[in-house]
């Protein structure tokens, strides 16, 4: 069927007789295959629209160039050629506060519902109740659907139905629940037929958002098998390229889970759908405990007497520490927005705990930089490093740069490959001594806990 929208510029009633269409809103699920909402959206039966909204609350923080919004930007213009070709329809583009865009819509076409997948971080929460109160109040219904993670909320927990905050037990209840349901693969195929015949849509450019190009590119996920069976021998090697990228993917939805977490479970390859299960573990962790971004999950270490000096905070962010492997990791991260795990481990140990600077710092560092930056598997991940966190390393388990060096770049490929003035006179001494950073450290730390 085809529909014109009244001039979705101008705010007008909605009493105009027009036919009732289905908004579907694309959020962190940038794909068409196997996105549950979307699905659902074109099973409804009214002609669907699709939609994605810029929304300054999550844009105007970032830097002009931002490689995730020029991701999002060219993923976007190929959702637009598919929905083109082979399927006659188009994806509309907006920039504004998604309130505003909705009381827009409202007027612009007579909407019988409004679908969605959930998004589970503390803005989209009550970003989301904030629009499904303004289309109820427009009679319009908001429906939203799982589809970025295999387990979602409440789905895991313990038999008291407390969430879980220790990963082995979350894990094994995970596995158990999966092996029970294997109900979250998507069975039907979409009613493509069902898609807005109607190509001309509002669209922007990166301009009209306030943004231009990055030189940062988001590499694609690797695929095949091959990789997956080294998996567990490789993952910890950075200068190998042993693991799966996906996480930029994964978290703008251009990979779904489930395609993934089935394809690897069919292959066997049990310590990487373990990786995938932390990131569900991180996931339920954000959802029970929202105060975590800001907060210690374990609040005694809110005693620790950060030192937070700002020119090592400098020194660490350049990749300037004189650690080869802290650096060389820093150094892959600003070159190329990503880093691998073993050295994420390694250089937010060596700022918490060498350098006594708080974990929020580093937390909101890789927030701006990683491609594959998740607010749940980030926050997760940093108070699991700096010992404040669930299922956190013991806080005197503190990573000696330089050993890890040894045991996982032993041949220094990777410390090589990004620091190319290892030799010269231009690479810097250590700006702390290992040996007397620990023991600092292990002092502010005991005193911050009998503080407690
Ligand atoms: C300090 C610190 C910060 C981190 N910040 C993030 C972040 O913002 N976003 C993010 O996705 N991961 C984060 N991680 C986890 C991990 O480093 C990355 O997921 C991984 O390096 C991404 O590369 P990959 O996709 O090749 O991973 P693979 O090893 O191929 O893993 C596959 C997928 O499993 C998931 N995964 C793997 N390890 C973890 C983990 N420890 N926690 C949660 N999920 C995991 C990710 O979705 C990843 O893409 C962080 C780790 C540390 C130590």
């Amino acid at each position: 069927m085809t529909i014109q929208p009244k001039n979705t510029q101008a705010v007008i009633s909605r009493s105009d007789n027009l036919p009732p269409v289905t908004i579907f809103w694309f959020r962190r699920d940038l794909r068409l295959e196997d996105n549950t909402g979307l699905g659902k959206a074109l099973a409804a039966g009214h002609p669907v629209v699709p939609i994605f909204i810029f929304d300054p609350n999550i844009l105007d923080g970032l830097p002009r160039d931002d490689a995730r919004v020029t991701f999002i930007f060219d993923t976007l213009q190929t959702l637009k050629s598919q929905l083109r070709q082979p399927h006659g329809s188009n994806l509309a583009l907006y920039h504004g506060q998604p309130a505003a865009v909705f009381e827009q819509l409202v007027h612009s076409y007579s909407i019988a519902a409004v679908y969605a997948n959930h998004d589970y971080e503390p803005y989209a929460r009550q970003r989301d109740a904030q629009i499904r109160t303004l289309l109820g109040r427009h009679r319009i219904k908001f429906l939203s659907f799982k589809d970025h993670v295999l387990f979602e909320t409440s789905e895991i927990v313990k038999p008291d139905n407390q969430p879980y905050v220790v990963y082995t037990p979350y894990m094994r209840r995970w596995k158990t629940v999966w092996r029970e349901k294997k109900s979250c693969a998507e069975t039907t195929s979409p009613n493509w037929g069902n898609l807005l015949k109607h190509i001309d849509l509002p669209s922007l450019s990166l301009a009209d958002i306030g943004f231009k190009r990055s030189a940062i590119r988001v590499p694609a996920a690797r695929t095949g098998h091959a990789w997956l069976h080294d998996y567990r021998d490789t993952r910890d090697f950075p200068a190998c390229e042993g693991t799966s990228r996906l996480g930029p993917h994964l978290r703008f939805g251009t990979v779904g889970i489930r395609k993934i977490f089935h394809e690897s479970e069919q292959a066997g390859a049990e310590a990487f759908c373990n990786e995938l299960i932390w990131r569900e573990f991180f996931s339920q962790i954000l959802w029970h405990f929202p105060h975590t971004p800001e907060s210690c999950f374990k609040p005694r270490f809110e005693h620790i007497a950060w030192r937070n000096d700002e020119s090592e905070f400098k020194y660490w962010c350049q990749g300037m520490t004189g650690y080869p492997l802290v650096d060389a990791g820093m150094r892959q991260l600003n070159q190329t927005g990503f880093m691998h795990n073993r050295v994420r481990m390694v250089t937010a140990s060596f700022l918490c705990k060498h350098l006594l600077i708080d974990w929020r710092w580093g937390e909101a560092y890789f927030a701006e930089k990683l491609l594959d930056y998740e607010m749940a598997s980030n926050v997760g991940n940093w108070q699991w490093v700096a010992g404040c966190g669930v299922d956190a390393a013991p806080y005197f388990r503190i990573f000696n740069p330089m050993t890890q060096a040894d045991k996982f770049d032993r041949d220094k490929r990777y410390i090589g490959a990004w620091i190319k003035d290892l030799n010269a006179p231009s690479y810097p001494q250590p700006i702390v001594e290992h040996a007397w950073a620990r023991k600092r450290c292990l002092d502010a730390y005991r005193r911050a806990l009998g503080a407690s």
